[in-house]
C-alpha cells in the first residue's frame, strides 16, 4: 500500500511489488513508459521497498537544487552499500563525514590544476600514449574500447598515485576486471533481487562474486597506499594519496572521518567514478564523429585556429556538450535518498525514501532542446552561432551531490577531442555495416562494441573566419 499522499504508480503486487513492471536488464524504457502514465513524480515498489522516480528538468532541479539537503542522502541498505562496506564518498550518506571527505577531494583536485604537474599536463602526457597507439593502428580496423578505457584509468591514476600503469600491467588489469564485473552485477538482476528480498542476501548466489572483487581491489589500494608511505616526504605531496596521508598526520579530533580505511575505499571510488564515465563518453563521441563526418571535419578545420578565437571555442564546446547529452553516460544518476520528510510536486515523501533521478528524461526532454532526438551541436548554439548551455544539460546531475569530478572530466573530453582530431581522421570501416547507436545499459551506458579506422591528416587550409 502506498502511504497517504505518496506519489502515484502502478498497482503493487504482494511480495513482488512492481518488480514485474521493470525489465531487470534495462529498465530505462519502462521508466519512460511509467512517466507517460503517472507524470514526472511516481512511485514503485522494489519488493517491499518504496522508490520514487523523478523525471524532467523542473522536477529534478526542484528536488536536487532547491530542496538540495532534503534529497542529498544515499540509501544505506542496498547491495552496493554492503559490497563497499559503507566507506568512500560516492555512497556515503549525507552528514558531516561525507561533507568533510567531499570538501577534501574538491579542494585537492583544484590544487592539482596549477603548475608543471597540473592536471592539463598529466592529461596531455597520457594522450601521447593514445596518439602512439593510434599511429600504430593506421590503416587497420581496430576496437578502441581498451584504448580509451586505459587512458581514462591512467589519468585518474596520475591524480591519485602520481603514476601511470602500462596497458598490460597485471594490477591494472585486475582492478579493471573487478570494476567491470561489479558494475555489471550492481546494475543487473541479481542486485535488484538482493535489494528487494533481504532474505536471499546470505545465500551463495552470483552477487557474492562482487564482495570478493571488492576485497581484491581493497588489497591493491592498500598496497599502493603502503608504497606511498615508504616514499613520501611529509608536507610535499606528489598526488592525492600523499595529500590524504598529510591530512592523517594532522592532530585531529576523535570524530574526524579521515582514516586509512576511508582512504583505501576513496581511492577505489575515484578510480571507478573517473574511468568508465569518461571512457564511455569518449567512445560515444568517436562513434558519432565517425558517422557525422561533416561535424568531424568542421572541428578539424577549427583545431588549426588559435584557441582564443571565439568561433572555434563555441563550436567545439557545442560538439563536446552534444556528445555528453547523447552519451547520457550515467542514465539514472547515482540513487539518492531523502534525509527528512519532504514534499515534491505536492506529494509527500517520507524520510529515508529511495530516490531515482532519471537524468535520461532531462537530456532528451521535449521542449528543452531544439533537437531532443538527434545528434546536433545546434542544441548548444544560438542564432548568432554562440555557445549556450541550456539549463537541462545535467549529465553530472545537480545540487550538493553533483559529480565532484566534473572539472577533470570536462578537461579530459576537451583535450582528447581536440588533440586527436587535430592529428587524425577517424573513419567508420567500410565493412562495419550500419552503425548502431543504441547503448548497452549499466551503471554507465556503453556503446555497443565497434571498430574504427584512422588516417593521418594532411594539413588543411584554414577557413576565413
Ligand atoms: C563524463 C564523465 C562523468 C560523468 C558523466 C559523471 C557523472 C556523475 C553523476 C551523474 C554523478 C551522481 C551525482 C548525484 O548523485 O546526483 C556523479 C557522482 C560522482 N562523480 Fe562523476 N561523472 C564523470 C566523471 C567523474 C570523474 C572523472 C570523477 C573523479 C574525479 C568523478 C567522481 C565522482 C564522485 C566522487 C561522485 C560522487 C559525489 C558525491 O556523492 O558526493 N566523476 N558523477
Amino acid at each position: 500500500r502506498r502511504p497517504k499522499n505518496f506519489p502515484p504508480g502502478p498497482p503493487v503486487w504482494p511480495i513482488l511489488g512492481n518488480i514485474l513492471d521493470l525489465s531487470l536488464e534495462n529498465p530505462l524504457k519502462d521508466f519512460e513508459r511509467l512517466k507517460k502514465t503517472y507524470g514526472n513524480v511516481y512511485s514503485l515498489f522494489l519488493g517491499p521497498k518504496p522508490v520514487v522516480v523523478m523525471n524532467g528538468m523542473k522536477t529534478i532541479k526542484e528536488a536536487l537544487v532547491t530542496k538540495g539537503v532534503d534529497f542529498a542522502g544515499r540509501p544505506q541498505d542496498l547491495f552496493v552499500n554492503d559490497s563497499t562496506q559503507r566507506k568512500g564518498v560516492i555512497l556515503a550518506d549525507y552528514g558531516s563525514s561525507w561533507k568533510e571527505q567531499r570538501r577534501f577531494a574538491l579542494m585537492n583536485l583544484r590544487n592539482f590544476g596549477m603548475g608543471k604537474d597540473s592536471m592539463e599536463e598529466r592529461i596531455h602526457g597520457e594522450i601521447q600514449y593514445t596518439v602512439d597507439t593510434l599511429e600504430k593502428s593506421i590503416g587497420k580496423s581496430f576496437s578502441p574500447q581498451n584504448m580509451f578505457h586505459n587512458a581514462a584509468s591512467n589519468i585518474i591514476c596520475q591524480v591519485l598515485f602520481g603514476k601511470r600503469f602500462e596497458y598490460q600491467d597485471e594490477t591494472m588489469k585486475t582492478l579493471v576486471q573487478c570494476f567491470t564485473e561489479n558494475a555489471k552485477i550492481a546494475n543487473g538482476p541479481w542486485a535488484m533481487l538482493y535489494d528487494s528480498f533481504p532474505l536471499i542476501r546470505s545465500l551463495p548466489l552470483p552477487f557474492r562474486q562482487a564482495f570478493k572483487n571488492v576485497e581484491t581491489c581493497q588489497k591493491i589500494a592498500k598496497t599502493l597506499m603502503n608504497e606511498h608511505k615508504q616514499t613520501r616526504v611529509p608536507g610535499e605531496p606528489r598526488d592525492f594519496v600523499d595529500c590524504y596521508l598529510d591530512r592523517l598526520d594532522k592532530p585531529g579530533d576523535d570524530r574526524s572521518s579521515f582514516s586509512e580505511a576511508q582512504l583505501t575505499m576513496y581511492i577505489l571510488d575515484l578510480h571507478f567514478a573517473g574511468t568508465d564515465t569518461t571512457s564511455n563518453t569518449l567512445l560515444t563521441g568517436f562513434l558519432y564523429l565517425m558517422n557525422y563526418p561533416q561535424v568531424q571535419e568542421d572541428i578539424q578545420l577549427l583545431t588549426a585556429i588559435p584557441l582564443s578565437h571565439t568561433s572555434r571555442f563555441f563550436f567545439i564546446q557545442a560538439v563536446i556538450h552534444e556528445i555528453q547529452r547523447v552519451a547520457n553516460t550515467v542514465p539514472l544518476s547515482v540513487f539518492h535518498c531523502t534525509t527528512k520528510d519532504t514534499e515534491l510536486n505536492g506529494y509527500s515523501i517520507p524520510k529515508g525514501t529511495l530516490i531515482i533521478p532519471n537524468l535520461t528524461s532531462v537530456l532528451n526532454e521535449e521542449g528543452q532542446w531544439k533537437f531532443p532526438n538527434e545528434f546536433n551541436p545546434e542544441n548548444f548554439l544560438n542564432d548568432q552561432g554562440e555557445f549556450v548551455k541550456p539549463e537541462a544539460f545535467m549529465p553530472f546531475s545537480a545540487g550538493p551531490r553533483m559529480c565532484l569530478g566534473e572539472g577533470l572530466a570536462r578537461m579530459e573530453l576537451f583535450l582528447f577531442t581536440v588533440t586527436l582530431l587535430r592529428k587524425f581522421k577517424f573513419i567508420w570501416p567500410e565493412d562495419a555495416g550500419e552503425p548502431d547507436f543504441t547503448p548497452v545499459y549499466g551503471v554507465t551506458l556503453t556503446p555497443k562494441p565497434y571498430r574504427m579506422k584512422v588516417q593521418l591528416r594532411v594539413s588543411q587550409k584554414i577557413p576565413n573566419l
